[in-house]
């Protein structure tokens, strides 16, 4: 087998970030290095005890967390946690016993510069949360940006609404400022908004099929989703869920199941469409400087093969 892909996963486990974790640790494409915490589906010292606990389950104690920051880049504290889309501890509401694993020594910030100068170039950081952290890291080390691979993010409502308000959706709105710094730091980044992640659905009938299979992580997963669906029945009044943080995982590795555009995006920080992501397209010369002029283009994802991602994500949960 070839070399396998190195990726960090920072992540707010969330029920649909332990699917995403778990594609990830079944997928013979990549090697997870470490998961790096953050808030976001929930605060992030739960963020941390389910990303050990989630490594338990799975078996992979071997793998490092790393836990990130408790606040915004501002030092903001009043954050928007999103138990009532996850349940109170993030994972569907089951009361798992806390995890025996520690986090290391280091912080999620500190994790990633160091393992993106350790491996120039070859580091791919998968953000599933708010992109403090990520921000963090670029503030940290002004190398950061060239040393990592790639960034894939879970961000953004490239011209549809959000699903936090109209405007904004849920990661970009934890941290505007932040997500601005990361998509304007230059580095190689990939960014999978719900205009893409909307259309990756996981109905009742392939939960059923999730639920039939013998696999450990699919049993597991079963177990926790039941919030999942009930909120998006609630919210979306549809039958299934969206299957936002696995499908911007595989983007990581089987970047061709996605098209892109190219261009810059600057984020919203102020009133009411704070965490609007906003991508200028190229197609005008304007006669004067703007706030897009002169900044570093990214790709941003436009449409998606649904019926294959859904297809590798059950596959690769099912076989465990
Ligand atoms: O309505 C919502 N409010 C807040 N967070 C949400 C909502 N729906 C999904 N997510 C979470 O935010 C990310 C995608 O935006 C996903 O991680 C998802 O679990």
């Amino acid at each position: 087998m070839g070399e396998r892909k190195k990726i960090i996963i920072d992540t707010d486990p969330g029920i649909d970030d332990a699917m995403a974790i778990f594609v990830a640790l079944k997928s013979p494409e990549v090697d997870v290095i470490g998961l790096t915490t953050i808030y976001g589906n929930v605060y992030t010292t739960l963020a941390t005890r389910n990303a050990l606990h989630l490594l338990e389950v799975a078996g992979r104690t071997d793998i490092p967390v790393a836990e990130g920051t408790q606040k915004t880049i501002l030092n903001g504290t009043k954050l928007r946690i999103a138990d009532f889309v996850h349940g109170k501890d993030g994972l569907g509401n089951q009361n798992f016993p806390p995890p025996k694993g520690k986090p290391i020594e280091k912080t999620a910030p500190e994790f990633l510069v160091e393992q993106a100068k350790l491996y120039p170039g070859e580091i791919t950081v998968v953000a599933l949360g708010p992109l403090t952290n990520i921000a963090l890291a670029v503030q940290l080390d002004p190398e950061f940006s060239k040393n990592v691979g790639q960034i894939v993010l879970l961000g953004g409502a490239f011209a549809v609404n959000g699903n936090v308000n109209p405007a904004s959706e849920a990661n970009i709105f934890g941290d505007p400022e932040a997500a601005d710094i990361v998509f304007t730091c230059g580095a190689d980044i990939i960014a999978v908004g719900i205009n893409v992640t909307h259309q990756v659905i996981m109905t009742a009938d392939d939960r059923d099929k999730l639920a039939s299979s013998n696999g450990k992580l699919a049993q597991y997963l079963c177990k926790i989703l039941g919030v999942y669906y009930s909120y998006h029945l609630d919210a979306y009044e549809i039958k299934g869920v969206y299957l936002h943080d696995p499908t911007t995982i595989l983007a990581a590795f089987l970047p061709s199941l996605f098209t892109y555009t190219e261009g810059v995006v600057r984020v919203q920080t102020n009133g009411i469409t704070r965490g609007l992501t906003l991508l200028y397209n190229n197609r005008k010369r304007f006669e004067e400087l703007n706030e897009w002029s002169d900044k570093p283009s990214v790709k941003v994802a436009v449409t998606v093969d649904a019926p294959a991602v859904l297809n590798l994500i059950m596959d690769r949960l099912m076989e465990s």
